[in-house]
């Protein structure tokens, strides 16, 4: 079972010109648990989780993920799986083909693409090009991406978005078994309501700060809560409460107990033969609490050291300069899309981590995956080590690289002749395009998301058009 790793912020500062976007961050995520990173928009969340992910620096502080910054991971896709944006994927590849490219690129068995594309319940539609897909769908190859490589670790942002209430409930049963298996999950949501069954604990972050973190049920103070209980008999039940030495007060709808919760209260009232007829735990909604901690209006107790410059960052927004141009990192590689991430180079911190990554294991022989893990084709190839690149999307996508089968597969989004398993899921989109009736897909309409994504797609493949209108595979050919 791939383990769990600790995922740690230590001081963790981001600017972007006059924004400071992530200010101060330190906090630790536990593996075994679902952990919630919460906060409106504009909170700083994505940020902090780039930063986590190596895709962009940290202008102070550091993120490690089991004691190491993710750049030095030897095997990253397979110890950290992660989601940025489940849009971006290109409209004119199957899901099946996506998964293989970087299951390719990555050295990871081909087998693992339709395991995961089974995982996350789009076994059916494999071959079906993510054109097609619904946002919901995308969610789900999101996840099938970010299971790729079997991770112990998962960092997803904003999984639950666009899903209808089947598919939130089948994220959560998921989620909460990958995490008892004793995975790290990390979900970034701006809704609490939409996670609040998922999570066991939370960071809460607002306008770059942490304002919380710990378990849900301590987001309020237990000081907050009071139970109302009253009984037929309330003299019986007064007598019982008072011999427990339970203090309460008398209202005209029952008792209001502070001090103790429902399940002693009840438990005094079993063991003194004292049947209830109300037993009622009464405080703010979680959300509320949610909402006045964001806005500043609340400090949690356990921030109280952070108080009184939380409440000033709430009480007076940044306002965000732009940002001022820059010249690009590297000369971008022909049909390789421009990579759109303005960072402030005007100052004297450390640099940002370019935005093209070569994930390169630290020891060359030993650091490779695993012999047993090994697609036997994909291990015998001297394939130079795959390089990503960060699209203005989120979203990491493979640089080609001249007699990478990988990375040249991924570029003229041939059918992958070499793989079997891919041309049978050929197979099933040709029999899903016969099938007039089930094309669900086909009433999509794609949201301003998708637009961008299909966009930025549409720079470096002439012949995917942002129409909504999937081609066939073999419609692909060549693209460059
Ligand atoms: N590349 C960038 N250049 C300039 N400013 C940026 C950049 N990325 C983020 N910001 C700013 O940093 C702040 C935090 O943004 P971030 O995307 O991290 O928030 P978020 O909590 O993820 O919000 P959302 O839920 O809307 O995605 C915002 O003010 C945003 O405009």
């Amino acid at each position: 079972m791939p383990e769990g790793h600790v995922l740690e912020f230590s001081g963790v500062t981001k600017r972007f010109g006059a924004v400071t976007a992530v200010s101060g961050l330190s906090a630790r995520v536990e593996p075994g648990v679902v952990t919630g990173f919460l906060g409106p928009n504009g909170a700083g969340k994505t940020t902090s989780l780039r930063i986590l992910l190596g895709l962009v620096g940290a202008t102070s502080g550091t993120a490690t993920i089991g004691g190491v910054p993710y750049a030095a991971l030897e095997r990253p896709l397979q110890s950290v799986g992660a989601v940025l944006e489940a849009s971006s994927f290109h409209p004119g590849r199957t899901a099946a083909n996506h998964l293989k490219v970087y299951a390719q690129a990555a050295g990871l068995p081909v087998r693992r693409v339709e395991e995961t594309l089974g995982l996350v319940g789009l076994a059916d539609v494999g071959g079906r090009k993510v054109g097609g897909f619904s946002l919901g769908m995308r969610q789900r190859l999101g996840l099938a991406y970010a299971l790729l490589g079997d991770p112990g670790v998962l960092v997803l942002d904003e999984p639950a978005n666009g899903l209808d209430p089947e598919g939130i409930k089948w994220m959560r049963g998921f989620l909460r078994e990958l995490a008892h298996e004793g995975r790290t999950v990390f979900i970034s949501s701006h809704l609490l309501a939409e996670v609040q069954q998922t999570v066991d604990s939370v960071l809460i972050i607002a306008q770059g700060r942490l304002v919380y973190q710990g378990a849900l049920e301590d987001l309020a103070d237990a000081s907050e809560y009071a139970t109302v209980v009253d009984a037929p008999d309330r003299a019986a039940l007064t007598r019982a409460l008072a011999d427990a030495g339970i203090p309460f007060d008398v209202l005209r709808s029952g008792l209001t107990v502070r001090g103790a919760d429902a399940a002693a209260i009840g438990a005094v009232a079993a063991s003194a033969g004292v049947a209830l007829s109300a037993l009622q735990r009464k405080g703010p909604a979680l959300e509320e609490v949610f909402l006045d901690l964001v806005s500043g209006a609340r400090v949690h107790a356990t921030m109280a050291d952070a108080a009184p410059e939380a409440v000033a960052v709430a009480a007076a927004p940044a306002v965000a300069e732009p940002e001022p141009e820059l010249p690009p990192v590297a000369e971008p590689e022909a049909g390789v899309p421009p990579v759109a991430e303005p960072e402030s180079a005007a100052s004297a911190e450390p640099a940002p981590v370019s935005t093209a990554i070569a994930v390169i294991p630290a020891a060359p022989a030993p650091a490779g995956p695993d012999p047993d893990d090994l697609d036997p084709a994909g291990a015998e190839e001297a394939a130079p080590p795959p390089v990503y690149q960060v699209a203005a999307t989120g979203v990491i996508d493979i640089i080609p690289a001249a007699g990478n089968p990988a990375t040249d597969a991924f570029a003229d989004d041939r059918p992958l002749d070499a793989d079997a398993d891919v041309e049978a899921l050929g197979e099933i989109d040709d029999e899903l395009e016969a099938a007039p009736n089930d094309r669900p897909w086909e009433t999509y309409v794609k949201t301003d998301a998708d637009r961008e994504a299909d966009a930025f797609f549409a720079a470096f493949d002439p012949h995917a058009e942002a129409g909504d209108d999937p081609r066939p595979d073999d419609e692909g050919g060549a693209q460059r």
